[in-house]
């Protein structure tokens, strides 16, 4: 999963990144402002010891006045305690509004993940994301605590310095301003190699997390294979890499420190020497040397703290970068399919049915309620269907026009190659309302694609689905998603209590209402855990058995009641006795819904009302299983025992 953007092109630039910062560091301007404010005052404050220092030099101390002298250190001792006292309310300044900063922009980064479309999160290695969460807008927080600050202020106490040295003696001013020219073609050199270090460190961060979570995760995987070695191994040639990374960036770092301390030190030397020869013949005061290359030292932290700042801005900068990598990608969008989505040729299928509009019971759509064979291979315009089915399929013929439809509907996953063949070539389906029907195909036949179609976890690139005659398309998702539950193979349960997990699937669900979707789910087992309801299940709910979490996570589903309920085979891991269970359960509360079932098993499809085949792309068939059995080869096959054992093999 390739998830790291270059930003290091010629074209990027640090302070375009960083000004992306500005909205949320708008709120907190003002204190920040005051905060570089009375940090430079500060800072400019330093500059006035060398001219106290000339003061007593070429006074109190020339004509040995002792009370002056005196005068003079309780002068430099006030400077020093108001310099420190400044410093210290700037840092209070910008403590708190800073760390809001980072949570605002924490709170918005996840945000926004929520809102991401699935296609986004199966491209993006959740490592990645986690680092840019936690690492990268720590250094954006550092970056507006220190650097951004201390740039302003050194800047403005170099350039008050060089003021105060060419005022003073201007000639050996210019001595110390010579290295200016070498020192920013240094420095301009050591951004552009650094930035790109600075990435691929940040990113190589990301890769390691990912290592880390998916180890953590998967621990019993790594376990009962033995592959903990192979594991370590590939956590070790990744922090490896960030070790190489991390010493290149040490090695410029040393490089143009070396270059920003060195060069101005050699100024300081030549002036030195010229100064003690001007001293020499009379031409320069003692004093003013004292003061001239008091002040010269008195500018070499603002100078020499250069080479960090920059780098941690330009740290900041990537971090900018990686973090609106995610923030600027779409979220899901509402309304009618998103960008790069092609409409079915022709307008797609069931042209004309508006939102909302209703079908006669078996009108016009050819689905064959009265044909003589039930199992029919549909066309892309006339959506297959059967003769009722037992038990519920006595339901009021209502049913018939509503339920849940899918016309030639085509999908291909945003992210597959260009050439590649759709999941999904052309669905036609009408699942009647009030009826479960049982969707069997081979594996990788697209059974679980297609319902993920119908939450919109992913846009159909074509044609479209219907909820009781509303295209889904066209409906809000929010609406939407309270109208569908769903419940996964892969149950996935959250750090939270019995309770709290199955109430996620309806806000404001009482009481009563969990009992009864823990009923239905037959998830009595509930009642002997530790605190009942109120037990905490551990991250994953890794504390219960595979069956145990399915079950919660099909109370969860149906705790609401839903008006359609798509299941993507979530009772796999129940025994038949338990699965059969939960299906008579499921008809008796779940009257009004409309379910359709992926199955593997006989014992699931058995209690469907009818079965859709899925081959090819396409619903090869529709029919009851016993139909099916009898009339469709495939379907025969992909119910026997020799599947299963090929399955299992
Ligand atoms: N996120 C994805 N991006 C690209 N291709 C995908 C993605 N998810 C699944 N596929 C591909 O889509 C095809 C259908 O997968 P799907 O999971 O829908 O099959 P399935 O019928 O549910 O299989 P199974 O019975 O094994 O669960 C497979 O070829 C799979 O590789």
């Amino acid at each position: 999963m390739s998830t790291t953007a270059d930003a290091t092109g010629p074209e990027r630039s640090a302070v375009r990144s960083l000004l992306r910062l500005w909205p949320y560091v708008r709120p907190v301007r003002a204190r920040l402002f005051t905060a570089a404010a009375v940090a430079t005052v500060a800072s400019c404050l330093s500059l006035v010891i060398p001219l106290v220092l000339k003061w007593m030099v070429d006074g109190p101390v020339a004509d040995r006045d002792v009370g002056g002298v005196w005068l003079g250190a309780l002068y430099l001792l006030l400077l020093g305690v108001v310099e420190a006292a400044l410093f210290g309310f700037r840092r209070w300044l910008v403590a708190r509004p800073l760390a809001g900063v980072e949570a605002a922009m924490r709170a918005d980064l996840f945000r926004h993940l929520q809102r991401l479309p699935v296609a986004f999160h199966d491209r993006w290695a959740s490592g990645q994301l986690l680092s840019r969460g936690t690492t990268d807008l720590m250094l954006v927080r550092l970056f507006l605590a220190f650097p951004l600050t201390f740039l302003l202020v050194n800047g403005v106490t170099i350039i008050v310095g060089a003021g105060i040295l060419l005022a003073q003696q201007w000639t050996l001013g210019l001595v110390l301003l010579a290295p200016v020219a070498p020192l920013v073609f240094a420095v301009a050199r050591f951004e552009v190699r650094y930035s790109s270090q600075a990435r691929a460190a940040q990113d190589q961060v990301g890769d390691l997390t990912t290592v880390v979570e998916e180890s953590v995760l998967g621990i019993r995987v790594i376990k009962g294979f033995g592959r903990h070695r192979s594991q370590a191994a590939a956590f070790r040639a990744l922090s490896e890499r960030l070790r190489g990374t991390e010493l290149v960036k040490a090695r410029l770092l040393a490089g143009i420190f070396g270059v920003i301390m060195t060069v101005p030190e050699l100024a300081i030397g030549a002036a030195l020497v010229l100064g003690t020869i001007q001293v020499a013949d009379g031409t320069l005061s003692a004093g003013t040397l004292v003061a001239f290359l008091s002040t010269a030292l008195a500018l070499r932290w603002p100078v020499d703290a250069m080479g960090f700042l920059l780098a941690m801005s330009q740290e900041a900068a990537t971090a900018t970068d990686r973090y609106f990598d995610v923030l600027d990608a779409e979220v899901e969008r509402e309304g009618k399919h998103g960008p790069g989505e092609e409409k079915a040729p022709g307008g797609g299928h069931g042209d004309g049915e508006e939102p909302g509009e209703e079908k006669a019971p078996g009108g016009g759509e050819g689905h064959g309620e009265h044909s003589a064979s039930p199992v029919r291979t549909p066309t892309p315009s006339a959506a297959p269907a059967a003769p009722a089915a037992p038990g519920k399929g006595t339901r009021p013929a209502a049913g018939a026009g509503r339920g849940l439809r899918f016309d030639g509907v085509r999908f291909r996953y945003p992210d597959a190659p260009e050439h590649a063949e759709p999941v999904l070539k052309v669905i036609d389906l009408h699942i009647r309302s009030g009826e479960t029907m049982a969707l069997v195909g081979g594996t990788g036949s697209g059974k679980t694609t297609l319902t993920a179609l119908v939450p919109r976890l992913y846009e159909v690139t074509s044609g479209r689905i219907t909820m009781d005659g509303r295209d889904i398309a066209a409906m809000p998702r929010e609406e939407l998603r309270t109208l569908v539950s769903m419940a996964f193979e892969e149950p996935t349960l959250f750090s939270a209590s019995v309770g709290e997990n199955v109430r996620m699937g309806a806000e404001g669900a009482g009481d009563e209402e969990v009992r009864r979707a823990l009923d239905v789910a037959q998830a009595q087992f509930v009642d002997t855990l530790p605190h009942g309801r109120a037990t905490q299940v551990g991250e994953q709910g890794l504390s219960l058995s595979g069956g145990q979490r399915q079950r919660l996570a099909l109370a969860r589903a149906v705790v609401g009641k839903p008006r359609f309920l798509v299941l993507d085979d979530p009772l796999s891991a129940l025994d038949v006795h338990t699965e059969a269970l939960v299906e008579a359960a499921l008809r008796r509360v779940l009257q009004d819904t409309t379910a359709l079932v992926v199955a593997h098993r006989p014992s699931t499809v058995l209690l469907a009302d009818r079965v859709a085949l899925l081959s090819g792309g396409r619903i090869a068939a529709v029919g009851t299983h016993h139909e099916l059995l009898r009339d469709n080869a495939e379907y025969a096959w992909l119910m026997s025992g020799a599947h299963a054992e090929e399955r299992d093999r």
